[in-house]
């Protein structure tokens, strides 16, 4: 395999063909990848550990030719891992062709003697109907009083619930034509392609560069509403109790699972992420990686240990989960699991699968989720779910 430097400054507008994009991208700079060298599909709770040894054994067996070496380039994978120990079902893929741009570098990686394929034109839906998924709004309502019982009667802290949505385009969904979509309003969100799962989320769960790693973790959300400005917005969130307890769970939970692989840790916020549809408080965390036996921890085994956060699970963990299978009463795919890529050192980017949809043929299946304490109110977060389905749907839709 071979790694080039190269000129132009596209990444999104290159993909060749409707389907099987591969992408992590944000504000122009990032990966896309197009072609499939090779696949690793795996469920269970061992996923993270069988995906990190499939990965070491295949670029330990590979002849590369890297004419920069720095992270992104020489043999990447696009990652996208389930939600759940079962079912799910996790996927690296390693793509034929990948086109990077990062830190004023663009280059182009290609394994084998591939590269050339047809080019189509983009296909926009003239068309685009709803209906209910797995879980309907009534259904998702009675889930989240159900939960919020729970927390009241003090069985758990924080607990995150989801729910689906059916979209069905008149014609095959063009993954170019919706990661265009979300990349144009949503530049300060990664947007991200892998096996049909599209989306694009503001949340890092973690990056990894040589010995620093950083997360941005999001916890407690409002949307416009009431005729508020933004500025009243994110004043009322800076001093909601209910978001920043929300916060604190998340950030907490980050920190202390990151904590004994780090010599040094650092957190900034929180601060309001405004987002087109949604507003967050956020927190970013850095910290430097120490030497365990036999070096650092690679990006798999740091997500394994860190997934899932309070954000997409609970406080406390366990304890969330249980409640998460027993109330959503869905399988969530690969949503709210770790998505991004990684590279032949262990370093890499993954977020947190949110603000997506899996798409296969004309279909998609939108998802989004809420973090629930003993204060949230059944009917908000009804309304927050609908926010955060708006990127998808604007995507698709072509608004
Ligand atoms: C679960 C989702 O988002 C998460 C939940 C948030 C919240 O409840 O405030 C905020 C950001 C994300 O961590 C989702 O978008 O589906």
């Amino acid at each position: 395999m071979h790694t080039r430097r190269v000129a132009g400054d596209e990444l999104l507008g290159r993909l060749p063909q409707p389907t099987g994009a591969l992408s992590w991208v944000r504000d122009g700079t990032g990966l896309v990848g197009w072609g499939e060298a090779a696949r690793f599909e795996v469920s269970g709770p061992d996923r993270f550990a069988a995906a990190d040894r499939w990965w070491r054994e295949f670029t330990d067996d590979l002849d590369v030719d890297d004419e920069l070496g720095v992270p992104g380039t020489g043999p990447v994978a696009f990652v996208s891992m389930a939600f759940s120990d079962r079912p799910g079902h996790s996927v690296l893929v390693v793509p034929e062709v990948v086109l990077g741009r990062r830190n004023g570098h663009a280059w182009l990686t290609t394994i084998g003697d591939s590269g050339k394929r047809r080019v189509e034109p983009v296909r926009k839906p003239s068309e685009v109907r709803y209906s209910d998924g797995q879980v309907s709004v009534t259904g998702y309502r009675a889930a989240v009083r159900a939960a919020v019982e729970r927390m009241r009667a003090g069985e758990l802290d924080k607990v995150v619930l989801a729910h689906d949505l059916l979209a069905v385009a008149d014609i095959g969904i063009d993954h170019r034509f919706v990661l265009e979509g979300l990349a144009r309003r949503y530049p300060e969100c990664w947007v991200y392609a892998v096996d049909g799962l599209i989306g694009a989320t503001p949340e890092l769960l973690l990056r990894r560069s040589g010995s620093v790693v950083d997360s941005r973790v999001l916890a407690g959300t409002t949307w416009p509403h009431d005729g508020m400005s933004d500025d009243e917005l994110a004043a009322a969130l800076m001093s909601s109790g209910k978001n920043r307890d929300e916060h604190e769970y998340a950030v907490a939970s980050l920190v202390q699972t990151l904590r004994p692989f780090c010599d040094t840790m650092s957190v900034e916020g929180p601060s309001v992420l405004r987002l087109p549809n949604v507003s967050h408080l956020s927190s970013d965390v850095i910290g430097t990686l120490g030497d365990t036996l036999g070096g650092t921890p690679s990006l798999l085994a740091l997500g394994e240990a860190l997934h899932p956060t309070a954000a997409v699970g609970g406080t406390p963990r366990a304890d969330a989960i249980a409640v998460i299978e027993e109330l959503e009463g869905m399988d969530r795919g690969r949503y709210s699991g770790p998505v991004g890529w990684i590279d032949g050192n262990g370093d890499g980017e993954l977020g947190i699968a949110l603000r997506c949809a899996q798409v296969d043929g004309r279909t998609a299946r939108l998802f989004a989720g809420c973090g629930l304490v003993a204060e949230s109110d059944p009917d908000s977060e009804v309304h927050e779910a609908h926010a955060k389905m708006l990127p998808f749907r604007e995507a698709l839709e072509g608004m």
